[in-house]
């Protein structure tokens, strides 16, 4: 009987302790599913708020002023408020920017002319070459990239440079920059005899190769003033198409709230006053071969630079 009471006391136990550790399970169950909403709460906002910051701090409206495809006979003008860069330099009257902004235009250069010069830039770089995406080639100072580091072409091949480039070249490279010269100087109202070619004025070879010195680093936004000091006015020669010959390699002039892209095409001048109401970079080209020049402009004739001439 003890035996039998014992034995109905311990089931009665056994109950309660199953009924406890049930209520117990329920309850931890309770506490996941309440843990894993507070979780998924808590992720949901932090997105929210990432996606919130993203939106409201980057440059998220793209617009293209010139696309590839159209063809501008006339230039293109917008017009900025000029930045006070200006006044930290000598000011040159009929030159020194007072009214900036940027222009566009497709009728300064052929389109003949435009693959002329790719063909001087090409068999220029074939001598040499940036190890990385970037190449460049200076026909005034004659440096050229090659590997990581510069050559001067005109020491490093003296005589033989004239199996490369023919007077023929050299004309029509100053011919176009004092058609862009002139072009800058009308559209901005401006003296072109008080305008003069300044360093560096360069071609530009990209392609998709990844970046092996600072130097390849062609894709930073910058300001042509401040990084190059005796820039006014910038101008930029396509020699190859965009989505035709390259992908991605846009120029992107960056405003507060915008980017404003010019796409290139063999033969486009696209110009701009230098300071900072132009800052801008050039999008990475993720395939093919993109070919420019870089014709700069200052005010100041002490940082004058004389057109190139063949030795
Ligand atoms: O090649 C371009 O489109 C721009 C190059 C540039 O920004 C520069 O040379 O300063
Ligand atoms: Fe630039």
């Amino acid at each position: 009987m003890a035996v039998q009471r014992r034995g109905n006391v311990k089931n009665s136990d056994s109950k309660a302790i199953e009924k406890k550790i049930k209520r117990a399970n329920a309850q931890r169950q309770t506490f996941t599913w309440r843990g894993f909403i507070i979780v998924l709460l808590l992720l949901t906002g932090s997105s929210a708020v990432v996606i919130w910051l993203y939106m409201s701090l980057s440059d998220d409206v793209t617009e293209t002023l010139v696309s590839r495809r159209e063809v501008l006979t006339e230039p293109r003008l917008f017009l900025v408020q000029c930045s006070e860069d200006y006044e930290n330099y000598k000011q040159f009257p009929g030159c020194t920017p007072k009214k900036c902004g940027r222009a566009v235009i497709d009728s300064v250069v052929t389109k003949e002319e435009a693959q002329a010069l790719r063909r001087l830039a090409e068999r220029g770089l074939s001598l040499g070459g940036s190890d990385g995406g970037a190449s460049i080639l200076d026909l005034h100072s004659g440096a050229l990239s090659m590997g990581k580091k510069f050559v001067n072409i005109y020491r490093y091949f003296s005589d033989q440079i004239r199996e490369v480039f023919t007077e023929e070249d050299f004309t029509l490279y100053r011919d176009v920059r004092g058609r862009i010269q002139r072009v800058i100087a009308e559209t901005f109202g401006l003296d072109s005899s008080q305008m003069y070619l300044t360093k560096p004025t360069f071609f530009s070879h990209i392609n998709s190769t990844s970046a092996k010195t600072t130097h390849d680093e062609y894709w930073h936004p910058h300001i042509d003033k401040v990084t190059y000091g005796s820039f006014d006015y910038t101008s930029l020669l396509y020699l190859t198409d965009y989505g035709v010959d390259f992908g991605g390699g846009r120029f992107i002039f960056m405003d507060p709230n915008s980017n404003r892209t010019v796409e290139p095409r063999a033969g486009r001048v696209s110009f701009f006053s230098s300071g900072s109401e132009n800052l801008h970079r050039v999008e990475k080209v993720v395939w093919g071969t993109r070919y420019a020049i870089t014709v700069s402009f200052t005010c100041d004739p002490d940082h004058a630079i004389a057109d190139p001439t063949l030795p």
